[in-house]
C-alpha cells in the first residue's frame, strides 16, 4: 500500500478593494494551474483568495498589494477595518509580501511627495519596508513609459516593465527615525524588519539611476506592473522565493 503524504494547502491572497487586482489574479490562477499538476510541486496545492475584510487574511501564506491609486486604497482600507490586522500581518514576517506600485507605496514605512489629508481622514500606510518612497516618481499618467530590465537576483533575463504614475525608492532608512511633514508620512510600526533592504532593479531615466525594485526579507516591492504583461515569470519567482 502506498501512502500519500497529504498536500500543503499554499492560499495566495490579492488586496482586491481598488486597481489591478483582477489582472493578479489572472495571472496566479493561469500560473497555479500549471504549479498544480506540476510533479515538482505536488506536495503543494495552490489556490488565490480575493482579500476585501478582515476575516479574509485567515490562513494566507502570501499576499500581493496591488497597483491602482493608492490614497484610494487607503481609505478602503480604514473603511473595511482592514487595515490594523493587515498591516501587523505583514510586518510580522510569518508571510510573503509583494508590493507592485501603488501596493509598494502602501508597505513603505515613509512615503514623500503625497497628500497626508483625505478628506477627513489621513492618509494611513501599511508600512513593513524600510524605505522611503517618492509617489509619481516619473511625472503623471502621460509620462507613463515601459521598458525591458533584467533582473539578476530573480534569475529573469529581460522582462518588459510597464510604469504607470510609478513611485521610486529614494532612501532606506537607517537608525534614525524619520519623521512625517506637510508632504509625508509614516507608518505605524508594529514589529522591526531586521532584514536588510536589498536594490534588485534600478532604471536609467533623465540621466538619474532610480531604484524600482527592492527586497527586505519576506517583503517584495516592484515599482512597475508585472501583472500587465502575458508573463508569469515574476509571479512565480515571487511563489517560489517569498511564499513557500
Ligand atoms: N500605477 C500605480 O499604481 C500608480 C500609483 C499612484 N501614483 C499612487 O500614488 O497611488
Amino acid at each position: 500500500m502506498t501512502h500519500q503524504s497529504p498536500q500543503r494547502h499554499v492560499v495566495v491572497g490579492v488586496l482586491s478593494l481598488q486597481g489591478s487586482f483582477r489582472e493578479h489574479l489572472g495571472h496566479l490562477d493561469e500560473l497555479f494551474v500549471q504549479l498544480n499538476s506540476a510533479p515538482e510541486y505536488s506536495k503543494y496545492r495552490f489556490s488565490s483568495r480575493k482579500v476585501r475584510e478582515p476575516k479574509d487574511l485567515d490562513g494566507l501564506a502570501g499576499i500581493i498589494l496591488v497597483g491602482g491609486e493608492s490614497t484610494t486604497i487607503s481609505l478602503l482600507l480604514q473603511q473595511t477595518k482592514l487595515l490594523e490586522p493587515l498591516a501587523r500581518l505583514i510586518q510580522s514576517g510569518t508571510i510573503g509580501v509583494w508590493g507592485t506600485c501603488a501596493g509598494l507605496i502602501l508597505i513603505a514605512n515613509h512615503v514623500t511627495n503625497t497628500k497626508v489629508q483625505l478628506g477627513d481622514r489621513k492618509y494611513e500606510l501599511i508600512g513593513g519596508l524600510d524605505v522611503s518612497i517618492e509617489r509619481n516618481s516619473f511625472g503623471r499618467q502621460v509620462d507613463s513609459f515601459d521598458q525591458e530590465l533584467s533582473f539578476p537576483a530573480a534569475g529573469i533575463g529581460s522582462f518588459k516593465c510597464v510604469f504607470i504614475r510609478a513611485p521610486t525608492v529614494t532612501d532606506v532608512i537607517g537608525k534614525t527615525p524619520v519623521v512625517g511633514s506637510n508632504s509625508s508620512v509614516v507608518a505605524k510600526v508594529y514589529t522591526k524588519n531586521e532584514a536588510p533592504v536589498e536594490v534588485i532593479s534600478r532604471v536609467e531615466r533623465s540621466g538619474k539611476s532610480m531604484v524600482v525594485g527592492v527586497r527586505q526579507g519576506h517583503i517584495l516591492g516592484s515599482s512597475f506592473h508585472p501583472e500587465l504583461v502575458p508573463d508569469y515569470r515574476f509571479h512565480k519567482w515571487f511563489i517560489d522565493e517569498f511564499v513557500l
